[in-house]
């Protein structure tokens, strides 16, 4: 009888991997997000990452940032963390403790989302806002909400 495969990924390189896929959805030509929320079962609850609302076309939206909000992309993005929790169709109380799976660690309003919703931990691949004021606010909101958070280790790469 042959052994089992043991070199398998961990459940958190799973769930990351799935939030990867779901950013490679995202239009945005400069920072794509994917964001993953899975209960404390291992259950996948739902995806999402950032692109237009519904009605916007993804033509004649702007991408680029500028000074004028009228014309700059975060002015009419949604959030990967936002569209994940907004494509939930189960009980919000499914929610609570569950982690999510994010390729950016949250901006400010996406931590009092997630928060809100009862995201127990929050695990990230990418942080490449650290530092700046909306991280120190975001990571502000989750200590005081005692959300842990912690960086992803992709043992078996990214590819
Ligand atoms: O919590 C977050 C923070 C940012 N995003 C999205 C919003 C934008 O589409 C990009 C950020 O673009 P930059 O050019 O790097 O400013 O990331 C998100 O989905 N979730
Ligand atoms: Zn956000």
């Amino acid at each position: 009888m042959a052994d089992e495969r043991r070199d398998v990924i961990s459940w958190d390189e799973f769930f990351m991997r799935v939030a990867i896929a779901a950013q490679l959805r995202s239009k945005d030509p400069n920072t794509q997000v994917g964001a993953c929320i899975a209960d404390t079962d291992h259950r996948i609850l739902t995806v999402g990452y950032n692109g237009t609302p519904h009605a916007i076309s993804d033509a004649e939206f702007p991408w680029g940032t500028t000074d004028d909000p009228l014309n700059d992309k975060h002015s009419y993005v949604v959030h990967a963390e936002a569209n994940a929790i907004l494509n939930f169709r189960g009980s919000l109380k499914d929610m609570q403790d569950a982690t999510v799976y994010v390729t950016l660690f949250p901006c400010h309003e996406c931590a009092k989302l997630l928060v809100q919703v009862g995201i127990g931990e929050v695990v990230y691949l990418d942080d490449k806002y650290d530092g700046t004021v909306d991280n120190q606010i975001s990571k502000r909101v989750l200590d005081s909400c005692g959300v842990n958070y912690r960086k992803v280790e992709m043992t078996h790469g990214l590819g």
